[in-house]
Order: structure tokens, then C-alpha cells, then sequence
């Protein structure tokens, strides 16, 4: 079996983010990135702050682990990062999540493809608009959403932090109108540790998101969330 770099176990807790928010689920989070977006809330998987902490497992290792941690409390593992999608090796843990009666979910960017993808029961993708300062390669993300079209498992979601992100957001919806999307809150404050504050200030962000979205008129079939996770419990990891 090929092994998975692995930067943390943690749950069960909800799905904060996107299609199914608010799903009771344990969360798998890889090492590494092909992006270093600006705001990345996990750059931890990336920037070397965590590389003490990363293990090498194996899918059946990482199933115990899951075990371990949840017990009997779940039957969904959300797989993000960094980016997993720069893993072959998740596929085997797909499939072995699936024996186990696991559903599966994956947040990836949509710059890598993975045959395993067309496995996955919920995927995000989340192509990163200008304030991320990142650049999305069209012909990937086409490409993908090509694959994985026939699936039906398949949402976008952009974070949006000001007007030119929610142009790109636009662009994007207008782009690919028959996958449901996705408009998320960004949280512009990453480190700060007083949850009460940034969740009256990233309500305030979310409510300057709805009004953008009421007033578009090329906007209408979406769905407009902040990240719930944050909202409860600041930006404490592991949660
Ligand atoms: C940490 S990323 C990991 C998966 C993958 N690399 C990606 O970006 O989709 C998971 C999700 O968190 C979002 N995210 C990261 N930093 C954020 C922030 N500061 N505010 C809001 N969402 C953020 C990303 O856009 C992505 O949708
Ligand atoms: N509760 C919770 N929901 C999430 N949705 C996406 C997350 C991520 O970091 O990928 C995340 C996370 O870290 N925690
Ligand atoms: S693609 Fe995802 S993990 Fe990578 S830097 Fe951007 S937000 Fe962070
Ligand atoms: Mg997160």
C-alpha cells in the first residue's frame, strides 16, 4: 500500500463549508499544496509550521486512526488539506472507506485530476478568485468538470473577499450554470483569537456577500454561506 502524508485526524464534527454543510463528519487533512493562496486558513499544510506533525499512513492505517478518534460516531470522512487531490494514493483509501460503508467527501482546488475523483460522494471544487493570488488554469478545471459531469457529485464554491472576487465568481458560475454553486464568506482575520469579535465582524462580511448576490441579476441559482465552523468556534484547528 502507498502511503499518504497526513497533518491531521480530527472529528466527528459538521461540515462547515458548501454542499453539505452542517453533515456530521470526521475530517482527513493531507500535506501539501500546489497554491500558497494568501489567506489560506490551513497554510500549515504547507508553509513548513507543520511538517513535525506529519505522518506517513497507509489507508488502513489512516482507517484506525479514524477509529480511534470517532469511534462508532460517524459514516463520513471528508478528505481536504493542502491539496489531496496531488495524491494517487487517496484512491485506496476511497475504496476502503466504501468497504467499511463510509461516504466520502473531497475539498480540493481544481488543478489536479484523480481518477479516484469520480469515487467521491461530495465533491467541492473551490477555484481560488484574484485575492488568493492564484491563477486558475481553465483548461484543467474545464477538464475535470468535464470527468466528472456524469458523476452528479460535483459543487463549486468561491470565496469571495471583495468586488473583484466575486467578478471571478460570477465568471465562474456563468461558466459551469449546470453545478451547483457555492458563494462562501472569506475570513480575512485568520489569526485572531477573540471568536466573539470575528464572528460579529465575519457575520458582517456575510451579509455584505447576500446583498451582492440579491442585487446580481446573474446570480440567482446559488447559495450564499458563511463557514459555520468559524462562526462556532473561531479559528480553532482541529474542529
Ligand atoms: C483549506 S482548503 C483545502 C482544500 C483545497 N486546497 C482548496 O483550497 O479547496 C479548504 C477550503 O477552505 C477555503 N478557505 C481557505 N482559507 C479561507 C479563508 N481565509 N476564508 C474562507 N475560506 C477559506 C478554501 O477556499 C477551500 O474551499
Ligand atoms: N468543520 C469544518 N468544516 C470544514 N469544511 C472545510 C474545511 C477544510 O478546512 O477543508 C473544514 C474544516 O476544517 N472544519
Ligand atoms: S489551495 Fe487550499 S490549501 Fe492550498 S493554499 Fe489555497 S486555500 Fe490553502
Ligand atoms: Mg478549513
Amino acid at each position: 500500500m502507498n502511503s499518504i502524508p497526513v497533518l491531521e485526524i480530527f472529528g466527528p464534527t459538521i461540515q462547515g463549508e458548501g454542499m453539505v454543510v452542517g453533515r456530521k463528519t470526521m475530517f482527513v487533512r493531507t500535506a501539501g499544496c500546489d497554491y500558497r493562496c494568501s489567506w489560506c486558513d490551513s497554510a500549515f499544510t504547507w508553509d513548513g509550521s507543520g511538517k513535525a506533525d506529519i505522518q506517513k499512513m497507509t489507508a488502513d492505517e489512516i482507517w484506525d486512526q479514524l477509529v480511534a478518534v470517532g469511534g462508532e460516531r460517524f459514516d463520513h470522512v471528508t478528505i481536504s488539506g493542502g491539496n489531496p487531490a496531488l495524491l494517487s494514493a487517496i484512491g485506496e483509501l476511497v475504496q476502503l472507506l466504501h468497504t467499511k460503508g463510509i461516504q466520502t467527501a473531497l475539498e480540493t482546488q481544481g488543478s489536479r485530476w484523480q481518477p479516484w475523483m469520480l469515487d467521491i460522494d461530495d465533491l467541492t471544487l473551490s477555484p481560488k478568485p484574484p485575492s488568493s493570488g492564484m491563477k486558475t488554469n481553465f483548461n484543467v478545471l474545464d477538464q475535470i468538470i468535464e470527468q466528472l459531469r456524469p458523476q452528479n457529485n460535483t459543487s463549486l464554491k468561491v470565496v469571495v473577499f471583495d468586488d473583484a472576487d466575486f467578478e471571478y465568481a460570477t465568471d465562474i458560475h456563468s461558466r459551469y450554470k449546470d453545478v451547483p454553486f457555492f458563494l462562501q464568506v472569506g475570513n480575512d482575520d485568520i489569526t485572531s483569537t477573540d471568536t466573539v469579535a470575528l464572528t460579529q465582524h465575519l457575520l458582517g462580511r456575510y451579509e455584505w456577500l447576500v446583498d451582492k448576490t440579491i442585487a446580481s441579476t446573474a446570480m440567482n441559482n446559488v447559495r450564499v454561506l458563511p463557514q459555520v465552523h468559524t462562526l462556532l468556534w473561531g479559528n480553532k484547528r482541529g474542529v
